[in-house]
């Protein structure tokens, strides 16, 4: 497995204003995240999730959260944002994940709810062979309300080596992004990070010097990792 990374993408999720949007472009990030999961605090509908996105400029991604939401209903909120991947952050099984993809044709990322405290417990490796057709696999803390719950697990107790893109997520912070990344990247084919609540004033508000800081937080990640030579730059 060689990981030719050298800079690891970020995700903002669960954005609901639109001088957050702004605030996400303005520090870099990647992607920006919207909960269609009507119970989520931070939940907003297809509409306004179309309307949000539309200020994202080429290659910042949107997002679309579902929870065990209907097939139906994933494909129908897709349809008015061409270039948004989904996540899926329920009990999905590999057959209702590939559905609502519309066969695979929208890539996904299915979240796998790692116990507090202990990810020794959970079967990583064989969770991604069974959800072999997502994009990468999301990396959550098991909480109450399924997500955002701004929990942390045990990354050292990850498997050594992931055969998969993994995105990292479950309580980072500015604070402790930098160690996420360090212990995690080097187990995976690619790593991204995701945050919610690590970067919020309170749910589903935003803090933008808080998201500066996280973004300055994964660089200073990179620029270590690079350094220690984790990166294999393939030879010429
Ligand atoms: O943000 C939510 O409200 C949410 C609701 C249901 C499922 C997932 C949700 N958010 C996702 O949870 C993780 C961790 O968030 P946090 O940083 O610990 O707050 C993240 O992937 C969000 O996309």
């Amino acid at each position: 497995m060689t990981n030719y990374q050298t800079r690891t993408r970020i995700k903002i999720c669960g954005l609901t204003r639109e001088q957050d949007v702004d605030a996400v472009v303005a520090a870099g990030a990647d992607a920006v995240g919207f909960v269609l999961y009507p119970p989520s605090p931070r939940y907003v509908t297809p509409q306004r999730a179309a309307e949000l996105a539309k200020r994202l400029p080429p290659f910042v991604t949107p997002v679309l959260l579902f929870v065990n939401a209907l097939a139906t209903d994933v494909i129908a909120a897709c349809a008015d944002m061409p270039c948004a991947i989904v996540q899926f952050h329920g009990e999905e099984t590999p057959a209702q994940c590939w559905e609502a993809s519309a066969q695979g044709r929208r890539p996904f990322l299915r979240a796998a709810r790692i116990p507090l405290g202990d990810s020794g417990g959970f079967d990583l490796v064989k969770f991604a062979s069974d959800y072999a057709k997502a994009q990468a696999i999301l990396l959550d803390a098991h909480v109450d309300g399924y997500g955002g719950g701004g929990k942390t697990f045990n990354w050292s107790r990850l498997p050594p080596s992931v055969n998969s893109h993994l995105v990292l997520s479950g309580g980072l912070t500015p604070a402790n992004v930098t160690d996420g990344i360090l212990q995690v990247r080097p187990r995976a084919l690619s790593l991204s990070v995701d945050v919610s609540s690590g970067v919020e004033i309170s749910k589903g508000i935003k803090d933008a010097e808080k998201i500066h800081q996280f973004v300055a937080a994964v660089r200073t990640a990179d620029a270590q990792l690079a350094k220690s030579h984790h990166v294999h730059l393939p030879a010429a």
